[in-house]
């Protein structure tokens, strides 16, 4: 076993369990549902936030049996730290948004200032209208500056990584949701 895989191995076998794999794909397939309730007919574009929306936009999408366009963004404010920074703009979406119904797909709302900074980026370049889904909102107990209108599960006030949320770029590709034990 090579130094990495031995990292990797040890910091999962003391992680705690969130999420089972099985619970996460179930409250996608249930996000998936009120999604198609809402959107189904408004041809929405997809914006997934790279990069820890990929997993939820990939597995979300298969599941929306209507037609819409996807289309990605990129910004980041905790690089490889546990705790957020500055925005940093990285990507805008390449297809334009003015006059659209977008669905902006993350992993986490932890304190909420990415998802604000995102729909109020895109209300300015003239999206009609701006839903938010995430894999997981944080309950951290804290007055957010938005609510996420799709939520598929919560999470304790832990740093938490799996299902495109990492720790130093690592675990993004966990099918589960971990805490770390250290916390
Ligand atoms: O609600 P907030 O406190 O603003 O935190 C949520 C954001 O933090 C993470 O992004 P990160 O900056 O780690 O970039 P990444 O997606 O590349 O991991 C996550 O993907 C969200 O976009
Ligand atoms: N990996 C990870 N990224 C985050 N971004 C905001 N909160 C978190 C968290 O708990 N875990």
């Amino acid at each position: 076993m090579n130094a990495m895989q031995h990292y990797f191995d040890e910091r999962l076998a003391s992680a705690e369990l969130i999420h089972s794999a099985e619970t996460v794909a179930a409250a996608v397939t249930r996000v998936a549902g009120e999604i198609t309730e809402k959107l189904a007919g408004a041809d929405p574009l997809l914006l997934c936030v790279m990069s820890g929306g990929v997993p939820f936009a990939g597995h979300l999408m298969t599941q929306l049996q209507f037609p819409l366009e996807f289309d990605y963004l990129h910004v980041t404010r905790y690089g490889q730290k546990t705790e957020g920074g500055e925005l940093s703009w990285r990507a805008l979406p390449a297809t334009p948004v003015a006059g659209r119904t977008v669905l902006v797909l993350d992993d986490i709302l932890d304190e909420g200032t990415t998802l604000a900074a995102i729909v109020a980026r895109l209300q300015a370049m003239g999206a009609q209208a701006c839903y938010t889904a995430v894999a997981t909102e944080k309950l951290n107990g804290k007055k957010k500056p938005i609510r996420a209108d799709f939520v598929a599960l919560t999470v304790p006030d832990r740093f938490v990584f799996g299902f495109g949320m990492d720790v130093s770029g690592h675990f993004r590709n966990l099918p589960a949701i971990y805490a770390m034990k250290a916390d």
